[in-house]
């Protein structure tokens, strides 16, 4: 059985007078930055200067050189693009870090794959949100929090964890659950999880259905709201009552259907796809393909993605989203930016 921390099991008074410096402030930078500042936490932000340096001096933070805040730090926490991190901590943050101090992550990419080998004298920390930043701050917000995974890769000052929790509590995650694992177990799951089921899979799953409805001849339209706009709604479901939750409120004919087809589409063909994607994780060959993707300046990465901005599928759902008053995706366009 999982160990899973709350917030009897943390104490925030293990940051009392301490310097947390975030490096980022995107996704998850700007929501732990504000969570923290929100719990009393001293923050400071390391950036280069742009989009992110405006919106957070805009957010009312102090924002220095990433150097310059790590130098003040007794906390450091990287919270840039996983593809970026080594490169900045070895000319940014590496000469800086005081003697003594945690270098925490909320991805154990470079810490697993030994793209960042931090000094044996400081804590080395993960505190993973599992969920999209923009959820970690608005939940946190609401008064509730999404769960956390944490590990310890280094206790150089046998308080790592106590530290871990506290920065948990910071950021609301002990409000939800903050389960016990290491680097390994969280890199691997997050990418097996990212790739096979949350964006990967489900955007495949998601665009052909939309294609087999409109190629059979039917509305763009409706397409998009059978299999996009409803997926939210009954995901809600199952985030509520798991599987049975959903089979409980939707239809008998519906779930007569999900148990006669959905093995169907999705296949022992998928579950042999899952397997090869978790095998090429686990030996590392993902990471190097996306270490080289970076070092050659991302051509398939923007090849493909610039293609799936143009699926249809997007197409008619801008057109539709603008019609929902309650979705509003100017936030996201520039945080992205
Ligand atoms: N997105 C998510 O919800 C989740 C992300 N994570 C992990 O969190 C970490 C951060 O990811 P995410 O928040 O998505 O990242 P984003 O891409 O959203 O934000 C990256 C931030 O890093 C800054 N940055 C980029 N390059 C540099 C640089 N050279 N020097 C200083 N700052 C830089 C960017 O600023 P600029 O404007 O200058 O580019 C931006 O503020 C990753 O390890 C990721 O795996 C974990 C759980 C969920
Ligand atoms: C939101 C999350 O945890 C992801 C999908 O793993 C990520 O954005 O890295």
């Amino acid at each position: 059985m999982a160990k899973v921390y709350y917030a009897k099991d943390a104490d925030l008074k293990h940051l009392e007078g301490k310097t947390v410096a975030v490096v980022g402030y995107g996704s998850q930078g700007h929501a732990q930055v504000q969570n923290l500042r929100d719990s009393g936490v001293d923050v400071v932000i390391g950036l280069r200067k742009g989009n992110s340096w405006d919106r957070a001096e805009k957010d009312g933070f102090t924002v220095q050189p990433v150097a310059e805040a790590v130098k003040q730090a007794d906390v450091v926490q990287l919270l840039m693009p996983d593809e970026v991190q080594a490169n900045v901590y070895q000319n940014e943050v590496a000469p800086h870090l005081k003697a003594g101090a945690a270098l925490f992550f909320s991805h154990g990419f470079n810490i697993h794959f030994e793209q960042i080998v931090p000094p044996k004298d400081v804590d080395v920390v993960l505190i993973a949100p599992k969920g999209p930043g923009h959820l970690v701050r608005r939940v946190f917000a609401e008064g509730f929090g999404v769960p956390a995974l944490i590990a310890v890769q280094q206790d150089a000052t046998g308080k790592a964890k106590d530290l871990g929790l506290a920065y948990a509590e910071g950021i609301g995650a002990t409000r939800a659950g903050v389960i016990e694992t290491s680097f390994q177990e969280e890199t691997e799951t997050d990418l097996f999880g990212e790739q096979s089921v949350l964006c990967g899979g489900v955007s495949e799953l998601v665009k052909n259905g939309f294609e087999t409805l409109t190629e059979a001849g039917y509305q763009p339209e409706i397409a998009y709201f059978e299999c996009l706009h409803e997926l939210k709604l009954i995901v809600d479901l199952m985030y509520e009552g798991g599987l049975a939750g959903m089979r409980y409120s939707v239809s008998d004919t519906a779930e007569y259907g999900d148990y006669m087809s959905g093995h169907r589409v999705v296949g022992p063909a998928s579950r042999e796809a899952m397997k090869a994607v978790l095998k090429e994780i686990q030996d590392g060959s993902f990471a190097r393909k996306w270490i080289e993707e970076n070092k050659n300046g991302r051509r398939e990465f923007n090849r493909i993605a610039e293609a799936e901005k143009n699926h249809p599928i997007e197409e008619v759902g801008s057109k539709l989203r603008k019609t929902m008053a309650w979705i509003d995706e100017s936030e996201k366009e520039t945080i992205k930016q």
